[in-house]
């Protein structure tokens, strides 16, 4: 199949990326004697990572208890990444509430950079598919469900 019908292109325009960051890194836990020097070997993760803003949406990779996940190919900096999509109502308060905590969630998510914890990248919010997208690193030996 050619590449360009794996993966469905999804406007910038269209979603609202929650990139806000929160101030302490790793890093800075090392730099205050919390975490050893030699506990943790670094990963190539980019010190704040980014939710993708131009982005197309490749195979299903599986599916959970809240949601779809996709292959997602980002197409500014040429990367996989695994996409979470989690369904919800924007009309109802009680749903836009758990969302708000899951969007805090995963911003708290992304500061821990270990080699035993899938990355997480980010999340984004399309009002009109009315779905969260969460953003994390591809983990290719992970079996289909
Ligand atoms: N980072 C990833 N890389 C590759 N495949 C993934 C990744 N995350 C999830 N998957 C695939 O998607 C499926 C569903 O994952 P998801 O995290 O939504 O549900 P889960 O692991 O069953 O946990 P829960 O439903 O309790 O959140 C997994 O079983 C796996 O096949």
């Amino acid at each position: 199949m050619p590449q360009e019908n794996l993966f469905q292109l999804v406007p910038s325009s269209q979603t609202r990326s929650y990139n806000g960051d929160s101030t302490l890194q790793y890093s800075d836990l090392r730099t205050l004697g919390r975490v050893p020097e030699k506990s943790c070997p670094r990963r190539e993760v980019p010190r704040s990572p980014q939710a993708p803003v131009n982005w197309r949406q490749g195979k299903l990779l599986g599916r959970g208890a809240f949601g779809e996940v996709y292959l997602c190919y980002d197409a500014d900096t040429g990367r996989e990444l695994a996409a979470k999509q989690v369904p919800f109502d924007p009309d109802c308060q009680e749903t836009s509430k758990e969302v708000n905590a899951l969007e805090c969630e995963v911003q708290l998510l992304k500061n821990l950079h270990h080699e035993r914890i899938v990355q997480y990248y980010g999340s984004s919010r399309d009002l009109e598919k009315r779905k969260l997208t969460i953003f994390v690193e591809f983990m290719p030996g992970v079996p289909t469900s």
